[in-house]
């Protein structure tokens, strides 16, 4: 099975590509959507988070106040080491189980949509690595606009991450997302025809699913990536 990195920074268009993935038939795991199951109510990494920030994150019905507990970890990098480090666990697992699943369909080349490819370490699984970039102003204002937030809050959460620069340089492919969706297709359309398609040809970047299983063990589930 051959695992495509694709990441970026917050609101830099990762969400956007996979769709054009997942258009071409080709299936996506998105780590923001296990992050989102690891995190519902009385699940384990619910009791933990629970356990370490207190009911006062909690909506009247009992699921974790998203935005609240954003605002907690995006304004604070050492609680925010301590989320990363209570969820990491929980994440990896759900990766390495969605990658599972779809080897077992029989699917050769899949998409691994993790903003924090690089900081989790998980660059190694995959090849080729995507970086979706986008110029600092833009990103602010997608974000701005997207999370109806303050400027304030969006730059937090984009300094919560890796510089997108610094991300662009260790790409095997660079997607600029600073123009309109049309550019955006078309750049996409490109780097399909030329690069990923061919990948069900070439050699695996994983040859068992045992070493996907070590590797989440031994690198993400440490949750040092902060
Ligand atoms: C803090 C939480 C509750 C905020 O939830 P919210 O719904 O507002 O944001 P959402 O989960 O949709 O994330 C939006 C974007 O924020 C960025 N982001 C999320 N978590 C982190 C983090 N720990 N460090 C840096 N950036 C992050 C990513 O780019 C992500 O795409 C949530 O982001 C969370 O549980 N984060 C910790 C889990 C994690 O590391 N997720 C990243 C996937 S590997
Ligand atoms: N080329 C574009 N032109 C205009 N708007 C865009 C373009 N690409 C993405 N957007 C918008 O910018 C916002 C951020 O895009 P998207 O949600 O795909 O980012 P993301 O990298 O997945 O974010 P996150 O890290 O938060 O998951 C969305 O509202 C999206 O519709």
């Amino acid at each position: 099975m051959r695992i495509v990195g694709l990441t970026g920074g917050i609101a830099s268009g990762k969400s956007t590509v996979s769709n054009l993935f997942k258009a071409s038939g080709i299936p996506v795991v998105d780590a923001d959507l296990v992050a989102r199951d690891v995190l519902k109510k009385g699940t384990g990494g619910w009791k933990k988070v629970v356990a370490a920030f207190g009911e006062d994150i909690l909506q009247a019905n009992g699921e974790v106040d998203r935005p609240r507990l954003g605002q907690i970890v995006f304004s604070d990098p050492a609680k925010r080491q301590i989320l990363n480090r209570l969820l990491a666990p929980y994440i990896s697992s759900g990766i390495f189980w969605e990658i599972l699943k779809l080897w077992m369909k029989g699917f050769k080349v899949i998409v691994l949509d993790v903003p924090l490819l690089f900081e989790a370490k998980m660059d190694k699984w995959t090849k080729p690595i995507i970086v979706v970039w986008v110029d600092p102003e833009t990103q602010l204002q997608r974000l701005v606009a997207r999370d109806s937030t303050s400027e304030e809050d969006a730059r937090n959460r984009i300094n919560a991450q890796l510089p997108l620069d610094l991300k662009r340089t260790k790409a095997d492919i660079v997607i600029d997302n600073t123009g309109s969706l049309e550019d955006l297709n078309e750049q996409f359309r490109k780097m399909y025809s030329i690069e990923v398609r061919e990948l069900t040809n070439r050699a695996s970047t994983i040859r068992s699913w045992k070493e996907v299983y070590k590797m989440s063990k031994k690198d993400l589930q440490q949750g040092k990536y902060n």
